[in-house]
């Protein structure tokens, strides 16, 4: 912090105090209360009781944080005031006062860095000057003293101001973010989703299966493939509308016998799949020999137009010999093509 040499002066301690006079009426018409400089007649008082010092560019008069009970006014040349990253720096010229929270409030902590920006003169005002100048000319100290508070009152309304459209603005990116989130997430859901019949596509079973295989978690899943029997007729019969129709069933048939952590999936065309967790050998036969005799049945049930098909199913148990999951597509591939030779409508399981 600068230490002013005193040059002029001639000041008394009155028994009034600084804070006395900060109550002083309210501002008059014309008056610029919020101007950051003093006036001419302002000026003239406060050169008769300042400490006038001179000051180099590039010197650093305090700092934010540190404590003052002085305040300064500019004689000539420039001073930049640095409020830190959320505020604009000022730079102050001839006349501008600043510092005066640090007499008015009595060891206030700085605002702002203070530094010379080009050589200049200051008038450095303490208590006891102040207190001079309150005895010299009452009613212009009164004048500086409104001016001053209202300063305060302004800069705290812009800050306030400021600190309002940063919040809203905020407010607003984490709303953009958040709709941003939810529209890839969405996005992520329909790219792993098959659209006619709502069930998990090929890409997104290859994801969960390689996921799963990752986690050491596939091990003891039963991997069940469905095929639709002579499906092609059916389109070429009733048309693919029909077709469609089918194909849905065969989805919801799927997607009834699905338990939380099993996937049902279409991997395309009617070709369809169910990973099985949590199931034996013989809990899962009676799983897949549940769906064909299902499936069986409604196509018995609503044969013109069809609602449903007879399946061809193959299926498989995941071992453990450290495969990958591939091995067992191709295993449960092997059973399914071996169902499909016998005609269809039947469950093969690859030993
Ligand atoms: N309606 C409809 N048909 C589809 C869709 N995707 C594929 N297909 C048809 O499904 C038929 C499948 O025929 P194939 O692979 O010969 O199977 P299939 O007729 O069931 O014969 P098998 O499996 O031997 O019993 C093709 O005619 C495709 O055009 C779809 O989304 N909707």
């Amino acid at each position: 912090m600068v230490s002013c040499a005193l040059v002029g002066g001639g000041w008394s301690r009155t028994g009034e105090s600084v804070a006395a006079l900060a109550h002083i009426v309210g501002a008059r018409e014309g008056e610029d209360i919020g101007a950051s400089a003093l006036n001419a007649d302002e000026y003239a008082l406060f050169a008769q009781v300042g400490r006038a010092c001179r000051v180099e560019a590039g010197q650093r008069l305090f700092q934010r944080g540190d404590s003052g009970t002085a305040m300064y006014v500019v004689a000539n040349g420039a001073i930049d005031l640095d409020f830190g990253d959320d505020l604009v720096g000022k730079r102050l010229g001839s006349r501008a006062f600043f510092g005066e929270l640090g007499l008015l409030i009595g060891d206030h902590a700085r605002s702002a860095d203070a530094t010379v920006a080009e050589d200049a003169e200051l008038l450095e005002l303490g208590r006891d000057e102040f207190e001079a100048l309150a005895q010299r000319d009452p009613h212009l100290l009164a004048q500086f003293l409104r001016r001053a508070i209202m300063r305060v009152v302004m800069n705290e309304q812009a800050l306030i101001g400021r600190l309002r459209r940063r919040n809203q603005q905020l407010q607003e990116a984490l709303d953009n973010l958040r709709s941003t989130t939810h529209q890839l997430d969405r996005t992520e859901a329909l790219t792993r989703t098959d659209e006619l019949t709502g069930l998990t596509n090929r890409r997104g079973f290859v994801l969960e299966l390689e996921q799963r295989q990752r986690e050491g978690r596939l091990t003891g899943h039963v991997l069940v493939l469905v095929d639709c029997d002579r499906f092609k007729s059916i389109n070429d019969t009733h048309g693919h509308l029909t077709g469609d129709r089918v194909l849905q069933s065969v989805a919801n048939l799927l997607r009834a016998v699905a338990g939380a952590d099993d996937i049902a999936c279409r991997l395309g065309g009617d070709e369809f799949c169910l990973l099985l967790r949590g199931h034996d050998r013989e809990a899962a036969a009676r799983i897949t020999g549940y769906i064909a005799d299902s499936a069986r049945m409604l196509e018995r049930m609503h044969n013109w137009p069809p609602q449903m098909t007879s399946l061809s199913i193959g299926a498989c148990m995941i071992g453990d010999e450290g495969n990958q999951w591939e091995y067992w597509y191709a295993q449960a591939d092997d059973a399914l093509y071996r169902a499909k030779r016998q005609g269809g409508d039947c469950v093969e399981w690859q030993v």
